[in-house]
């Protein structure tokens, strides 16, 4: 018999001791029984016999014969639950994909299929036009077979049995085997540009580290040629037969990413994202775990995928916010990368025209190899930058008139035009025009966004919903007026402005649905539009060879955040943005409208750019002792009664009291109460993270055992970077 420590999926910062048996290796999944209920949790380790051996409860099932977690996963996971201050069979279960964690099993099943039946004729096909869907279905089938779960997903259920029922559609089974390295055989470099200078030395650079732990940070302006970097640099690596794993911040957001690794290399490409589904996701864990695939790309959660044979990590846009998880474990994916890179021993880069004050810090202070592309590539010209004062101006639309006439050249001259917004909706508020009263969402004490194509007011902050009033609800005067503008209401001026110039609305609410943004970028990219409106998405990575102005409506709003990480974040945005502009043969530019023209950010950014703003933002948060020249770790909390947060903080701050420590609140959060919650944080903050560390270990017992503990909603936060 043998007892074992394993780690179970309960807010509990500690393992439990079971027996079973036999011994069992490290990383394998068991069901156990947990209080009244039985879990699926990890094995940890060998444990010692315990003091009352006959009080230990038996392991009822194990799932795996290979562990899922291997040697190097379960230390990067080891690590997680130290660092994080997580509890460590939460940690185990955020690694694994979730049909691991509901107790699949972990090897390759085999698929089922549907292909059209061999049976069916044209004429068939002719009856079925009418039924447009069942049409369709039988055509996406006719292309090519598609597996089960990625049938359900597009079609509905009547659909499928419908067409099944005529006879029209047949099953068929893949089996489970999966090929070690097949993607080898098939590997071969398409054609490909001669690296400029700067390129090549990054490549070489790089390559230069192979089978060896070498973070780079490498800072390419945009359009300067960052991803054909990582394509050349990855070259040898899939060569040598090792696998390359890609972080990006949103794989819906830039399709075109993943198509030109597949078109360089001519192999499949695993790619994982948050529209997958469980079952397509285990499959590409299970290829890249038992190295059938040579490239995977995924976003933040694919930092766990394991590899058989690791050869190269790549971050893009590694400033991207989305590699921070914001619930539960608030890991960050690019800190994860640096520690798997270092665990497996080999190259990572880190890429970007806008890095992070970490990242930068790191490189500065030559932690992490500095590689620079100053130029941007095939010879297009850097965006000019400039900036309108919009001071007692005519504003139409939130556009000013100076703006419109720029506008009004760019789009005759045949170019097109992206104007960004920082608001979804129609208008950000709705208020009363005799009292003045605004609509607010009471459980965020925040106005209310008016969605006109929805006739309906939406808090932007928790979700909820409800009609337009038609009359206010303070003093019942039926005079209501929305004011600012927002991306609804910005398309509709602009298609009164300009009548003759076609456009197009994107932002989360006008592009809903899995392929409807790439079919839009498709669209814009073969200039069915000149005029582009959006949000945040239009920033990101997007290669639009035809825009050549770039126009931001508002950013005052971000200049005076207390957020201290506002203007650098504002500074990544606009600096996104202005690389979206001029990046083929004709040159672009960006206007900036503003109130404030003088401010120095916009100032600095716009006759300096980003890399001299970010190096001057490290020399304040130096002397603002900010991070990165600080550790911060955030306790949040939050409850429907202020006070109970507030004095469950004020409690836990005695605990951090240290010599080494400074300790900030508890202050309310910049978004005071969200759902009906007021929400505090209290921020303790180190020049070195150890002791920082220390001191919040040793507290976290003594915090959880408050008797508020258990009324509030509270958080660990480590290195945070949302103060909302
Ligand atoms: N050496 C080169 N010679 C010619 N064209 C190049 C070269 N390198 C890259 N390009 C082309 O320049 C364009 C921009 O390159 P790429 O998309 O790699 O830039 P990036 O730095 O990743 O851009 P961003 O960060 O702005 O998204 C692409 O169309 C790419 O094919
Ligand atoms: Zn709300």
């Amino acid at each position: 018999m043998a007892f074992i420590e394993v780690a179970v999926p309960v807010p509990l910062r500690q393992t439990f001791t079971y027996f079973s048996d036999r011994t069992l290796v490290p990383g394998l999944r068991v069901l156990v029984p947990f209080g009244n209920r039985e879990l699926i949790g990890v094995v940890i380790k060998d444990a010692p016999r315990p003091a009352s051996p006959e009080k230990i409860k038996p392991i009822k099932k194990i799932y795996d014969e290979q562990p899922v977690l291997d040697g190097l996963l379960l230390s990067l996971c080891h690590w997680l639950s130290q660092y994080y201050h997580h509890p460590v069979g939460e940690v185990a279960h955020t690694m694994l994909p979730v049909l691991l964690r509901k107790g699949e099993s972990a090897q390759p099943q085999p698929m089922q299929f549907y292909k059209v039946a061999n049976s069916v004729d044209v004429e068939t096909l002719h009856t079925l036009k009418r039924a447009k869907k069942q049409y369709a279905l039988i055509m996406a089938l006719q292309e090519s077979p598609l597996e089960l779960s990625l049938l359900r997903e597009q079609y509905s259920a009547s659909i499928i049995n419908a067409v099944k029922e005529k006879g029209l559609i047949e099953t068929f089974e893949k089996p489970a085997s999966i090929e070690d390295k097949s993607w080898l055989g098939k590997l071969k470099i398409a054609e490909r540009p001669v690296p400029d200078p700067e390129q090549a030395i990054a490549v070489t650079a790089i390559n230069q580290q192979t089978g060896k732990f070498a973070p780079f940070l490498l800072e390419g302006v945009t359009g300067s040629g960052k991803t054909e970097v990582y394509l050349q640099a990855i070259e040898p690596v899939l060569q040598a037969g090792k696998q390359v794993l890609i972080l990006v911040p949103e794989i819906g957001l830039t399709p075109q990413t993943v198509d030109r690794f597949r078109q360089r290399f001519g192999i499949e490409v695993g790619v994982l994202h948050s529209q997958l589904n469980d079952s397509a996701r285990l499959r590409v864990w299970q290829q890249a775990r038992d190295g059938e695939l040579g490239i995977i790309i995924g976003t933040r959660s694919a930092i766990f995928t394991p590899l058989k044979y690791p050869g190269m990590l790549i971050v893009d846009e590694e400033h991207d916010e989305s590699f921070k998880q914001q619930d539960g474990l608030r890991y960050h994916a690019r800190d994860l990368a640096v520690m798997r890179a270092q665990e497996s021993q080999m190259p990572l880069v880190m890429g970007t025209a806008t890095p992070s004050l970490e990242t930068l810090q790191n490189a500065l202070g030559k932690r992490y190899g500095h590689l620079q592309l100053t130029r941007r590539a095939g010879g297009a010209q850097v965006t000019r930058q400039h900036i309108l004062d919009i001071k007692d101006q005519p504003v139409r639309f939130g556009i000013a008139e100076g703006m419109l006439k720029i506008i009004r050249q760019h789009l005759e001259q045949g170019n097109q035009v992206l104007v960004f917004i920082n608001r979804r909706g129609f208008a950000p508020a709705i208020l009363c025009h005799h009292c003045g009263e605004v609509e607010q969402c009471h459980r965020c004490e925040r106005p209310f966004t008016v969605h006109r194509g929805h006739r309906r007011l939406q808090c932007h902050h928790c979700g909820a919903t409800r009609p337009i009033p038609s009359s206010c609800s303070h003093c019942h005067s039926p005079d209501l007026v929305t004011e600012g503008v927002g991306t609804e209401q910005l398309e509709q001026g602009l298609t009164q402005l300009f009548p003759n110039a076609s456009q197009v609305r994107i932002d989360s609410d006008s592009v809903r649905g899995k392929d409807k943004l790439q079919q839009i970028l498709q669209d814009i990219n073969q200039q069915k539009y000149q005029l582009l409106i959006g949000t945040q998405i239009l920033s990101k990575g997007h290669h639009f060879p035809h825009v050549t102005l770039v126009v931001v409506l508002d950013c005052d709003g971000a200049l005076f955040s207390a957020d201290f990480r506002a203007a650098e974040k504002l500074a990544q945005l606009i600096t996104q943005l202005a690389g979206r502009a001029g990046r083929a043969t004709k040159p672009g530019e960006m206007w900036l409208q503003s109130h404030n023209p003088a401010h120095p950010l916009l100032q600095d950014l716009v006759q300096n750019g980003y890399h001299h703003f970010a190096r001057h933002a490290l020399l304040e948060r130096k002397m603002a002792l900010l991070p990165p020249f600080q550790s911060q770790i955030l306790l949040r909390a939050e409850a429907v009664q202020a006070e109970q947060a507030f004095t469950f903080l004020q409690q836990a701050r005695q605990y951090l009291e240290d010599a080494q420590l400074q300790v900030m609140g508890p202050m309310p959060s910049l978004m005071e109460k969200r759902q009906g919650r007021y929400r505090f944080i209290l921020v303790a903050q180190a020049a070195h993270r150890k002791p920082l560390h220390n001191v919040v270990r040793l507290a976290l017992p003594a915090i959880a055992a408050q008797p508020l503990a258990s009324r509030v909603r509270w958080a660990l936060d480590v290195d945070p970077t949302d103060f909302t």
